[in-house]
């Protein structure tokens, strides 16, 4: 991604030479419709742009003063524009993570844009606390913008089982278009005890959605936690569909951490907005108040004029789109004060403290895993070995995680306290059970011929440019083909990795002898029905490896073990 090495002294060496800069580009203009929609997916706590990437270095407070310029201009043009979130805001970055209560850094942050409608994530919901604080303490701040048809929580004070957030809103926008939009989450397992999640093709079926449909609007917004070609998004598509046989129909989707966009029919589309705060979404809408469609049989095929882009978000795109004039000051009072707090906030919690010196670049999935390129290799076969592997307990050990417990690429350089969140966020414990290394060795591949929880097709999307003059990046190919990303970049590879890495496994064992085996709480659903296979006949005591370390933690006590050299 062409990053440097910055640290939170980016916001203000932003503008002086030296700093790490995009290579300027000339970006085409957006092309704007009746509606336009600003689009934000899969943040993850990511307010403070990427410090170590310039591609993407721009913070909220940048954002903001982004989309203060964007309303400037579509008030100027007489067009609608709505700015949405498709959720997951929690974990994976330190100014959410790194706070005492998890988010309570965050939330009031995301409160300052002003969003017009905002879906709930699967992030929002793994953790009880976590959930009860987005009832309690963010769903109120946007009245019925905060759209949960499909999730509910129940509440600690009344024990009743309420949506967290609103079923639907029918709102107007400024030039007249009239929206009805709604919020779907993916159908999620795993959510906390004190939530549920409803499926969304049940969902639809329900009196009040059947109603909700006879409202005159102009079209229907579904904001969604859901993958734009999931089944849980066309359910809902067609539901709509199937009242209504020409009304336009957007999709604002996510998860996947993906740039995406999908044709559903001449006049339904979606669009998936990547991840990190590393893209912005933008979909123009025109033909929407169509006269003619107002007998809706009338329009059944006719086409909208739909175009899609991702931007990347830095302060040189955001200029470039956003100011009518070049030399036109960006930087607004909000914007500014949003990126004072964000840096104090980083101050606080220490978030750029160097633990230790990464000695190269560490990649998530460019490489693969068994690359020494690759993230999960350095996982696999140092620091698992050295920060959990147990060499007290009287048997040796072998540690198997979940490779989507790993979120993002590690740069040379100096490793940050920010950087074990932005690695791998999640506080995942580790138990065991110890078995025959007989059972030992079959347990990764068991597990990674167990049904997977989540990501469906990991498919990499083709690469067509390779191109030693651009930055590496973004190249989408999505339902209009390619050409939907701002920037041309030259394509960086994607190599799909097992579901579940694991330690080295101990050398020169009999079948007989004992083993630890080491795995995460989170997937111990699908770890006992290994057991059990594996052996009929025994069943296995299991509890927690350790009680010192999890899968955050790990991260921390490896670099202070092995990367001690802090001058970097
Ligand atoms: N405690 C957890 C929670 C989640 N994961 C991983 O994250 C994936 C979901 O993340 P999205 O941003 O795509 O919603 C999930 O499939 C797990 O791989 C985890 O490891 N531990
Ligand atoms: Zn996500
Ligand atoms: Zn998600």
């Amino acid at each position: 991604h062409g990053h440097g090495h910055d640290d939170d002294s980016h916001i203000e060496k932003r503008s002086q030479p030296g700093a790490p800069q995009p290579n300027p580009v000339d970006l085409s203009p957006l092309t704007w419709g009746d509606v336009n929609i600003i689009h934000t997916t899969d943040t993850h706590g990511w307010l403070s742009g990427h410090t170590k990437e310039a591609s993407y270095s721009a913070d909220f407070g940048d954002f903001s003063s982004f989309l203060y310029h964007m309303r400037q201009q579509a008030v100027h043009r007489r067009k609608d524009l709505l700015v949405v979130d498709s959720g997951d805001l929690h974990d994976g970055n330190g100014l959410g993570d790194a706070s005492p209560v998890n988010g309570q850094y965050t939330r009031p942050i995301y409160q300052k844009i002003n969003y017009d409608a905002l879906a709930i994530g699967n992030h929002e919901l793994y953790v009880n606390d976590v959930a009860e604080n987005t009832y309690r303490q963010f769903a109120p701040g946007w009245g019925k913008r905060y759209l949960t048809s499909n999730v509910f929580i129940k509440d600690s004070l009344t024990n009743k089982t309420v949506p967290i957030g609103n079923l639907y809103n029918k709102f107007r926008l400024k030039f007249g278009t009239r929206v009805m939009s709604y919020g779907f989450l993916y159908n999620f397992k795993g959510a906390a005890n004190n939530t549920v999640v409803e499926p969304s093709n049940f969902t639809v079926t329900l009196p009040w959605f059947q109603k909700s449909l006879k409202e005159d609007v102009d079209m229907y917004l579904i904001v969604g936690h859901v993958p734009i070609r999931w089944a849980e998004a066309t359910a809902v598509v067609q539901a709509i569909r199937a009242a209504h046989p020409s009304k336009p129909i957007v999709v604002l989707g996510g998860h996947l951490h993906v740039r995406d966009f999908k044709v559903y029919d001449n006049r339904a589309f979606g669009l998936s907005s990547g991840r990190f705060m590393e893209t912005l979404g933008w979909l123009s809408v025109d033909g929407i108040r169509d006269r003619a469609c107002r007998v809706e049989a009338n329009c059944v095929g006719k086409n909208l004029t739909v175009t899609r882009r991702y931007l990347d978000t830095n302060v040189y795109t955001y200029k470039k789109h956003s100011l009518a004039h070049p030399k036109q000051k960006f930087d607004t009072w909000k914007g500014r004060s949003i990126t004072r707090e964000i840096f104090k906030l980083r101050k606080t919690l220490n978030l750029s403290n160097t633990i230790g010196c990464a000695p190269q670049d560490y990649y998530l999935a460019r490489y693969p895993y068994t690359d020494a390129r690759s993230l999960l290799n350095l996982v696999a076969n140092e620091v698992l070995p050295t920060a959990v592997v147990n060499a007290s307990r009287p048997y040796p050990g072998v540690v198997i995680i979940n490779s989507g417990s790993q979120r993002f690429d590690l740069f040379k350089g100096p490793f940050t306290l920010d950087d074990t969140y932005i690695v791998s966020p999640f506080h995942n414990d580790f138990v065991y059970a110890t078995v025959p290394y007989s059972i030992a060795s079959k347990m990764l591949t068991a597990l990674n011929g167990a049904p997977f929880q989540k990501r469906g097709d990991d498919t990499p999307l083709p690469a067509y440019a390779s191109n030693a003059t651009l930055t590496p990046g973004y190249v989408t190919k999505d339902d209009y083909g390619y050409g939907g990303d701002d920037w041309a970049h030259s394509s960086i590879p994607y190599v799909p990795s097992p579901n579940y890495i694991s330690s080295p496994l101990p050398t020169g064992l009999k079948d007989t002898d004992l083993v630890d085996v080491v795995w995460l709480s989170y997937f111990t659903n699908l770890v006992h029905p290994i057991l059990k296979k594996l052996d009929p006949v025994n069943s296995y005591t299991t509890g927690i490896y350790r009680s010192d370390v999890d899968t955050n933690s790990m991260l921390l006590k490896f670099v202070k073990a092995k990367w001690t050299n802090t001058s970097c």
